[in-house]
């Protein structure tokens, strides 16, 4: 008999590899923070012996979400600007905002309570982009999460850094940083081409290959993107990244509403990955990824939140539901985004997109334990005839009752381990005082 760190015993597990499988009465078996095996139950308790044991009988258990796209420290807006389209959004509520109190506090408070939203909601790894990432960093780190921090670059000053060198040279460093961390990743994070000119655009590009690291971008949002892009520099947004050489296997294009069939076909050819983020878009009336196009295409295809002011939550599964039923009502067709599909754009796609499908989005021996265990007894999720139709269709994320990451369990029967829950609030009703008081009566 091996002995082992944490043996988990669940109802059924879907490890996403291979793609449709789901087991029933299955264990794993976790080492040094690593999945080693994934047998059946009864296999597992002549095999193993463990330091921990979990049994989850009428759990299932999934690989930990992958949120591809969010500001995690923007929670701290979530509801101070509603109903309005993405430039209005920006340029009249967002940005005057930020400007006035985005500084290393805010990231840390707005990062923590992110953190705390999305572990609940059963998410272990997501890719923010913010200013100041080198708290972000720290706080993540801090809680044990897996995230790839931007290294942001835009044209206009901020209160991180003042021009296009200074941001790079500053990401330089939050790079060298964390460059060894084993659950850190950085990615070069040019906000928007309409925030950023050409030749920075370049050097954030160079920066990315000589890193190897992603280079993340909000790309093709809303019609008013493209056609002031077209009026401005005579092309899309998607062919200018094409001339400025920005289209390649680690781009991570975020939103891409409004794509033309060429557009779908040049980003299949240069291997590009593509985050859909339905709820933002719905919000911000911005308009639909044409999933459905773009996975036909054999385009990678993640899901992401956006931040927790344009959505209002950082909800994973929410996310996924809501993009397997926005792909069938767009495209008129009820198989499109089956729910296997969409759990594999929620996790696996995820990871791939980020560069890390080696490590993580999946339950297979090798990979880091990141998993999240659902509870599935409830009357809202019976009868039970296939668990992954009801984790798409009906779960909700108040069934998340545990998650790992890299073997370390920060939810433990809904409770965080490594953020305090008690001062997060704390801390996020103090914003919420100053952020009121700032405003003009
Ligand atoms: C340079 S830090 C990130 C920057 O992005 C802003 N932002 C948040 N949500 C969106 C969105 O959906 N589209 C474009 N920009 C967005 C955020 O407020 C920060 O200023
Ligand atoms: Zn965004």
């Amino acid at each position: 008999m091996q002995h082992v760190d944490i043996l988990i015993y669940a109802g059924w597990i879907i490890p996403v590899e291979p793609e449709n499988t789901v087991y029933e009465q299955y264990a794993l078996a976790i080492q040094e923070g690593k999945i080693i095996a994934l047998l059946p139950s009864s296999e597992a308790v002549r095999q193993f012996s463990a330091r921990i044991t979990h049994r989850l009988s009428s759990h299932l258990l999934i690989p930990g979400l992958v949120n591809a796209h969010t500001h995690a420290a923007m929670s701290l807006l979530r509801g101070f600007a509603d109903d309005l389209p993405l430039q209005q959004w920006l340029s009249e509520r967002i940005w005057p905002i930020e400007q006035q109190h985005v500084g290393p506090e805010f990231v840390a408070d707005g990062t923590r309570l992110a953190m705390a939203e999305m572990l609940r909601g059963g998410i272990t790894c997501f890719n923010d982009m913010y200013f100041f990432p080198e708290v972000a960093g720290e706080v993540i780190a801090g809680a044990g999460m897996r995230a790839t921090i931007g290294l942001i670059l835009v044209d206009f000053p901020s209160s991180w850094a003042n021009h296009a060198d200074e941001y790079l040279q500053k990401g330089q460093e939050v790079h060298d940083t964390f460059n060894n961390h084993p659950l850190i990743k950085t990615a070069l994070a040019p906000h928007a081409p309409y925030t950023v000119s050409d030749i920075p655009l370049q050097t954030a590009q160079r920066f990315a290959e000589n890193l190897d690291v992603p280079l993340h971008i909000h790309l093709h949002e809303t019609v008013a993107e493209i056609d002031e892009a077209v009026e401005k520099q005579g092309e899309r947004p998607l062919a200018r990244l094409e001339k400025l050489g920005l289209l390649s296997a680690r781009l991570i294009g975020v939103h891409m509403t409004h794509l033309h069939n060429d557009e779908i076909t040049l980003l299949a050819q240069h291997g590009a990955h593509v985050v859909h983020c339905p709820e933002s878009n719905l919000k911000l009336a911005s308009g639909f990824c044409p999933i459905h196009k773009l996975l036909r295409a054999g385009v990678n295809v993640a899901l992401g939140t956006d931040s927790a002011a344009s959505n209002d939550d950082l909800d994973m599964l929410g996310e996924m539901r809501t993009a397997a039923l926005l792909a069938k009502a767009i495209s008129k067709d009820a198989s499109i985004v089956p729910a296997a599909e969409a759990l594999r754009m929620a996790t696996l796609n995820g990871a791939k997109a980020l560069g890390i499908g080696h490590l993580t989005g999946s339950l297979v021996p090798g990979k880091s334990a990141d998993i999240t265990a659902i509870d599935m007894s409830d009357i809202e999720t019976q009868p039970i005839y296939n668990p992954l139709t009801q984790l798409v269709y009906s779960v909700g994320r108040d069934k998340v009752t545990d998650v790992w990451v890299a073997g370390k369990h920060l939810l433990k029967s809904r409770t965080l381990t490594s953020l305090d829950i008690h001062d997060i609030k704390a801390k996020t009703y103090l914003w919420r005082d100053k952020i009121l008081a700032s405003l003009p009566h």
